[in-house]
This record gives C-alpha cells, sequence and structure tokens, in this order.
C-alpha cells in the first residue's frame, strides 16, 4: 500500500504543534505585565508567541531543511540590549519545548527562519505560532497553527487549540484539542491527551432558523453589527458565539456552530494568510465553502497577505450561496460599493 500523500509532513505538523501548544500552556500562568509588547500594528506579542515560533521553526527545519516559512513573528524586538531580557526568557521558555537547546544566536536565526515573503511557487509553511494572540492574554481561545502550503494552495494544515473543550456541550469538561487535515483527506479532532483521532464534519442544518454564528471577540477585528443585520435576515435567532482565533473554524468545523462571518472593519486591511491557512482548509475538509465576503476563493498565492480577497464566510457547503447573497445585500447595498 503506497503511503499517503504528505504523511511525513502532517506527523511532523502535529508534533510540531503539541510541543509549541505545551509551551504557550506552560507560559500563561506566569505571565506578568512586562512581558507583553504592542507591535507597531497596536496588536500585543508576548514571550510565548516568540517562543513558539522559535519550536515550531525548529522542528520544521529538522525534517525539511529546504522549505521556507511564512511566520508572523520576527526577532526585531528580540535583538540588542533592548531586547536582553525578552530575548532571555523567550530563551528559557522555547527550550522547554525543544529536547536541543537552542542558545541566543540560534534562537534568533530559528525565529527569522519565518520571513519569507511567500507568493505562488512551490512548497511554504504557514504558522502563527498564537493566534488569538488577545485570547490567550485574556485566557480565553487561542491556537497555534501550522499550514503547509504548495503552489498556493494549502495541503495540510493542523491546529492546537489548548483551551479549547474536546466536546462543545460539556464546557467544563477536559480541554485541549488538537485539529488536522490534508487535503482529500477529510478533518479530523484528536484530544491532547490521547493520539485518536476522530473524523469531524460540519453540521447539516436543514433551516437557517436553527442556526448559530461565530465571529470574533474583537470588534476591531470584524463588524459585528453588519454580522447582526445579516444574521437577522438570514433568519438566525441565536446570539452570535464569540471567540477569538481559529478556533472559529475548529468550532464549525465539528458542528458548534454553522457560519462564521469575518466582515472586514476597514478597507485597508489586508488579512494574514497565517490567520486562515489551517483553518480554511479544516472546513473545507469537513464539507464547508470557505470564501471571502463576495464568494471569491481565499487566495494564498500572492504573498504574505490574502491581497486580492475581503474578509471571510465560512459556512456547510449547502447553505453559502444564500449567505454570500445576503452579506452582499448588507455589505454593498444598491448604490453603494
Ligand atoms: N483590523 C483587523 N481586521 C481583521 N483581522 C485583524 C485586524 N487586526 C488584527 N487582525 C488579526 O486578527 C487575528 C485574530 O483573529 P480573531 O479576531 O479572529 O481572534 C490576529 O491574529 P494574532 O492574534 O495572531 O495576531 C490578527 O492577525
Ligand atoms: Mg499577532
Ligand atoms: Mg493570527
Ligand atoms: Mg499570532
Amino acid at each position: 500500500m503506497s503511503a499517503l500523500a504528505y504523511a511525513a509532513e502532517r506527523a511532523v505538523a502535529i508534533r510540531a504543534v503539541l510541543a509549541a501548544s505545551g509551551v504557550c500552556q506552560r507560559v500563561f500562568t506566569k505571565l506578568v505585565n512586562g512581558e507583553t509588547i504592542t507591535k507597531k500594528d497596536k496588536s500585543p506579542v508576548t514571550i510565548a508567541d516568540f517562543s513558539a515560533q522559535a519550536v515550531v521553526n525548529t522542528f520544521l527545519h529538522q525534517s525539511f531543511p529546504a522549505d521556507p516559512i511564512v511566520g508572523e513573528e520576527d526577532s526585531k524586538d528580540l535583538r540588542g540590549e533592548e531586547g536582553r531580557v525578552m530575548r532571555e526568557k523567550v530563551l528559557e521558555l522555547a527550550n522547554t519545548g525543544l529536547d536541543s537547546p537552542l542558545t541566543e544566536e540560534t534562537l534568533i536565526e530559528t525565529i527569522d527562519r519565518g520571513t519569507f515573503a511567500g507568493g505562488p511557487n512551490g512548497r511554504m509553511w504557514a504558522l502563527d505560532p498564537i493566534d488569538g494572540t488577545k485570547g490567550f492574554l485574556r485566557g480565553e481561545q487561542f491556537a497555534v497553527c501550522l499550514a503547509l502550503i504548495v503552489d498556493g494552495q494549502v495541503q495540510v494544515g493542523v491546529m492546537g487549540c489548548p483551551n479549547l473543550p474536546v466536546d462543545a456541550k460539556n464546557q467544563n469538561g477536559e480541554k485541549g484539542c488538537l485539529f488536522i487535515t490534508v487535503k482529500g483527506q477529510g478533518a479530523f479532532q484528536r484530544n491532547f491527551s490521547s493520539s485518536t483521532e476522530t473524523p469531524i464534519s460540519m453540521s447539516d442544518i436543514q433551516s437557517l432558523a436553527d442556526a448559530s454564528f461565530c465571529e470574533s471577540v474583537e470588534s476591531g477585528h470584524s463588524n459585528q453589527s453588519e454580522s447582526a443585520k445579516i444574521a437577522q435576515l438570514l433568519g438566525i435567532t441565536k446570539a452570535p458565539v464569540r471567540m477569538d482565533s481559529q478556533c472559529k473554524y475548529c468550532s464549525i468545523s465539528r458542528g458548534d456552530a454553522e457560519v462564521y462571518l469575518r466582515l472586514p472593519v476597514s478597507a485597508s486591511y489586508e488579512e494574514k494568510i497565517w490567520d486562515h491557512a489551517s483553518g480554511s482548509l479544516l472546513v473545507a475538509e469537513a464539507g464547508g465553502i470557505v470564501s471571502d465576503v463576495h464568494g471569491k476563493p481565499l487566495d494564498f498565492s500572492k504573498g504574505r497577505t490574502l491581497a486580492t480577497n475581503s474578509g471571510v464566510v465560512a459556512t456547510h457547503a449547502e447553505i453559502h450561496g444564500k449567505v454570500i447573497e445576503v452579506v452582499q445585500k448588507v455589505l454593498f447595498p444598491e448604490g453603494k460599493l
């Protein structure tokens, strides 16, 4: 029997994401104020973001040394005397997730292996070491997200969600699950505590009146007043489930909700490929369709951002057309473009 496509990449991605998730879990209880930096775009970054990127990049380099990486973070804030305190903390934390320890020098080099510009050709990994840093800081949802993109198509996606209940119906039960997908091979969930994988699929609702939708917690990341109008027009009566990170893609993939709306707040913001690569493949493999607000597929071949897309609409395949119709009506009413 021939091995399944991308079996090696899948296995390495799982190991890398689990190791990085462990690093994030260990640091959370110890985070203090000084360990958060505010980036130029006003978004926060913590020692856990840098450490998780160092850990995943190390695993990738060991197994696939020739593969470029499009990672969210870079080492700028860790360099020189100004970055010394943070650098030492990141080094210590990253090494808790690695068999052979990095040095200060190899740490910087390892993090900066994530600076690839992306593009349409060849293999590349897209890494968000912590997606939902704001959720992480609040003790809520976040995810370590890793995807392999080949010639602009996402082929493998693995997401680690340390704070996500393994069963949405039991919010106080076990937490920590991994979502795994390879194009053409389906979508799977396993718990951090076990290597048994279970196939997952989107819920097959008959009527939108029974549906629920999810969106970002952050009103600065997704237009929540427009989504409320869309939900109303669709006949959705349940309140939105607000959740940080690509845990939203994971949640709809296993049937916790039916629709994920991410409506642009500003025309100039370009979504980042690491915020959507793994999650969008998971949804597609679970029976859904992911597009932008115009119904256009997400295009991962344009560099580090989804430069030709605007927002995200992810739903079960059967209702996607209807949802896009209403999204268009609300976002672009006659006379307004
Ligand atoms: N104006 C904006 N519009 C949409 N997304 C934004 C944004 N500003 C930041 N983001 C992205 O939103 C991500 C979090 O998604 P969500 O809002 O669904 O939790 C952030 O990822 P990081 O937390 O990895 O930086 C960041 O990349
Ligand atoms: Mg960020
Ligand atoms: Mg992100
Ligand atoms: Mg991030």
